[in-house]
């Protein structure tokens, strides 16, 4: 999987909000009613990056939850980042 350039990485960011690039990753923060709610978007998302082979960096503290994406093999930010940020952003949407 090719790793993207820094202006294809900020190109791409445009069409998502709220994600920023940072330390050769993208990264966004969430803030749910209670853990609960958190929780059950974490599920829910766990599933797709399962099904896509991508999975998330993140951490869950009660109502809160910061992503980071990023492909490891890659060692930097490729398409499957911005195919789990898009399908994370479906998610939350849907709420
Ligand atoms: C074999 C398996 O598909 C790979 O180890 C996948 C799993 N999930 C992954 N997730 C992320 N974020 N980066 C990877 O490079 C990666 N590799």
């Amino acid at each position: 999987m090719k790793k993207l350039t820094d202006s294809e990485i900020k190109e791409r960011l445009t069409a998502i909000d709220g994600w920023e690039y940072e330390n050769n990753a993208i990264h966004t923060t969430f803030e749910f009613n209670d853990f609960k709610d958190a929780f059950s978007v974490m599920t829910r998302i766990a599933f797709e990056a399962e099904l896509q082979q991508h999975h998330p960096d993140w951490s869950n503290v009660f109502n809160k939850l910061q992503i980071s994406l990023s492909t490891h093999d890659a060692g930097g930010i490729t398409d499957k980042d911005f195919k789990l940020a898009k399908t994370i952003e479906d998610i939350i949407e849907g709420e």
